[in-house]
């Protein structure tokens, strides 16, 4: 199984549940929950105000959508945001999924709530033969201290 939920305390905020475009498109278009503006050389973190649940073995990559780079001329910080399965409903922040936006132009740019930010595609991942992880995560960006 495997899905989006909007986070509990997004609820009231008339969040859209993310949709594939056509039959055979591979990405999750995620909306910005909240307006945003980002300045210039600047980095936010924007809500969607929604977790994602997966089977242990997968992952959702987040991507940029195309036309926010060509059309908007902005980048995601983190290139690909990975969000683990086992972000879901963590202690923290019940697994809000946030991406990171950054303008590297010299003009502000404003984000309404509801526009197309990013996508994001579920993924199977491998562990190596070796692999002995067994600690629980306890929130995102840095939670497992390294
Ligand atoms: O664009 C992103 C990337 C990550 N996350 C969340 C989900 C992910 O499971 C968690 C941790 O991300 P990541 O492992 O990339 O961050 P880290 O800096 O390595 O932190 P950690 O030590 O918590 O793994 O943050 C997002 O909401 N958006």
């Amino acid at each position: 199984m495997r899905g989006f939920e909007v986070v509990s305390f997004y609820a009231e905020k008339n969040i859209n549940l993310p949709r594939r475009k056509t039959r055979a498109s591979a990405g999750y278009d995620l909306e910005a929950a909240i307006d945003v503006e980002i300045n210039p050389g600047e980095v936010k973190l924007v809500p969607t105000g929604l977790k994602a649940f997966m089977p242990e073995d997968e992952v959702l990559l987040i991507y940029i959508r195309s036309s926010l780079a060509v059309k908007r001329g902005l980048l995601l910080a983190n290139g690909v945001g990975v969000v683990d399965a086992d972000y879901y409903n963590n202690p923290e922040n019940e697994g809000h999924i946030l991406v990171p936006l950054f303008n590297p132009q010299g003009k502000p740019v404003a984000i309404k709530k509801g526009e197309r930010i990013a996508q994001g595609i579920f993924t199977k991942y491998q562990k190596t033969y070796d692999d002995e992880a067994y600690d629980v995560r306890t929130g995102g960006f840095g939670s497992t201290g390294q």
